[in-house]
């Protein structure tokens, strides 16, 4: 009996936030997904990497029902596959998409009130991961830079409770310096929400990602740990194309 309480309680404990199997995507005669599988832990940053045009993308937006999709998608273990993207959303699947999509002629407040209601910049979150967005409170978003967009992007969505956060390339087009502070505030979000993060910066991937899963015409084509990738140039540049410089691995 203690065994099967035991066994039953680790098998819990294993499950994955987000399972995919089989995945399919075809955009009229293109198939983009040719049945994607693998899973996101419960904890930690899940990178999912590949080549331009490999359907990173698409896999994001399949998981939330916002391409045309067929095969299993399942959240903490319940099928998901027919539900809407509002339901999804609403079940705690958090989207940052790649183009940030700030409402550019409202202010920050606003921008945050608009998923927020009474809380928006006040609220805890905020004032912790996102001081600059307090002080610029005021401020249109459309006058703000990239990496500004991006926190106010990333700011909205964790407003929500999220039980996982699907991330689109959030530093890309960054300085350096705004990349790092973005990749810090993703790695303390990750401490409570697991994230599958689609990422191009390896060092990023190195900084926070715990496993990765690369996509290579439309298929899944290494799982792993993301320190067994990251540190191997011949891994990374087989399945990736590119390989981390040595002064950005220190
Ligand atoms: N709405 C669409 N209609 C038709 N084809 C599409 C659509 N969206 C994406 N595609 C195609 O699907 C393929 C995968 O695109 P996707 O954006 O998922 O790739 P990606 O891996 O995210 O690329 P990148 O790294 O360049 O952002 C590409 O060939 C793209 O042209």
């Amino acid at each position: 009996m203690t065994t099967t309480t035991t066994t039953s309680a680790r098998r819990q404990e294993a499950q994955p936030i987000l399972r995919v199997e089989d995945l399919h995507v075809r955009y009229g005669g293109s198939h983009v997904l040719q049945g994607v599988s693998f899973d996101v832990p419960a904890t930690g940053v899940t990178a999912l990497l590949g080549r331009n045009g490999v359907g990173k993308t698409t896999t994001l937006k399949a998981v939330l029902g916002l391409a045309p999709r067929s095969g299993g998608v399942a959240l903490a273990g319940r099928d998901v596959t027919r539900w809407s993207v509002t339901r999804t959303v609403r079940e705690g699947v958090g989207y940052v998409p790649e183009d940030r999509e700030v409402f550019g002629g409202l202010t920050v407040e606003e921008n945050l009130r608009l998923v927020g209601g009474d809380v928006g910049v006040d609220a805890p979150i905020v004032g912790e991961l996102f001081p600059d967005l307090v002080r610029r409170r005021a401020q249109k978003a459309g006058t703000l830079s990239g990496g500004q967009q991006q926190m106010v992007a990333l700011a909205r969505v964790l407003l929500r409770d999220n039980r996982l956060l699907l991330v689109d390339e959030p530093t890309k087009g960054l300085a350096p310096k705004l990349v790092t502070e973005v990749a810090d505030v993703l790695a303390r979000v990750a401490q409570t929400t697991p994230i599958l993060l689609v990422e191009q910066n390896l060092p990023v991937v190195r900084r926070i990602a715990d496993t990765v899963v690369v996509l290579d015409a439309g298929q899944v084509v290494h799982r792993g740990p993301a320190e067994e990738l990251v540190s191997d140039p011949d891994l990374t540049r087989e399945l990736l194309g590119v390989s981390m410089r040595r002064e950005a691995r220190q």
